[in-house]
């Protein structure tokens, strides 16, 4: 486990978008649009910016124009929406499946959360870990996560990935997808990450948690195993200075 005091540094500092990607990875990452045979795709190209590779950081710049807005019925801070649920959350799962190209049928609902100001949520990882109960085990891990950012917010509010230094502020239509699983299956424990505190404003965002069943031949798995001292390989970006 990191050490809790460097930790906490470590994500101050990256809420605080202080800590630059070091040039050996930064010159590795490009920018593209993405275009494609779906429709979606052929109506109007995505952006695609990597923010960081393997494990895969990817934003996804206007994939929801106006698409989803809280309803003004029911304002609560945490709730799942079903593809049943409405025309709309439906509409959000084919443009994920057509900017990820990831089947959609073993994919939770999707979950929109609302954080105000202080709002944050402590580093964790996305997948089950061992010793932690599966809710979905026929569906397989969460292979993936799609953020969407449905909100700006005025200051604060960045999801940090604590052990490969990457802070990602929000921007309003935009979705950040990260693989959570190494192609063999096994958690990736890079993929650690935090929601900072919002600091002023409120932030919005929704997220879609992919699987690994239905995906079998769109990212074929890999034989390579994760060894259990995998933790201390990571390119960790702690500051050499402590003020
Ligand atoms: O809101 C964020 O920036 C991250 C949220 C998150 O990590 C989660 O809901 O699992
Ligand atoms: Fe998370």
């Amino acid at each position: 486990m990191p050490n809790p005091y460097l930790d906490w540094i470590v994500y101050q500092k990256l809420c605080q978008g202080e800590i630059k990607l070091p040039s050996t990875m930064a010159k590795r990452l490009t920018c593209q649009y993405l275009t494609g045979e779906h429709p979606f795709l052929r109506y109007a190209a995505i952006k695609m910016e990597y923010l960081y590779r393997d494990p895969d950081i990817v934003m996804y710049y206007d994939v929801l124009t106006g698409g989803v807005k809280p309803a003004n019925f029911r304002i609560s801070k945490y709730g799942a929406l079903s593809d049943k649920a409405s025309p709309t959350v439906a509409q959000v799962s084919r443009r994920v499946s057509a900017f990820t190209n990831f089947d959609m049928s073993s994919a939770e609902p999707l979950q929109v959360v609302n954080y105000g100001i202080g709002g944050h949520y402590t580093p964790h990882y996305d997948y089950y870990r061992p010793n932690e109960e599966s809710i979905t085990d026929e569906d397989g891990d969460r292979i993936a996560t799609v953020l969407f950012y449905m909100s700006d917010v005025a200051q604060g509010g960045a999801t940090v990935f604590l052990d490969i230094g990457v802070s990602v502020f929000p921007v309003k239509g935009a979705a950040l997808v990260w693989m959570n699983l190494h192609r063999s299956g096994e958690g990736d424990l890079a993929t650690r990450h935090a929601a900072c505190p919002v600091l002023l404003g409120s932030k919005w965002a929704g997220n879609k948690w992919l699987h690994e069943s239905g995906q079998e031949f769109l990212r074929p798995c890999g034989l390579e195993y994760q060894s259990a001292d995998m933790h201390l390989k990571l390119p960790r970006n702690v500051p050499t200075t402590i003020s």
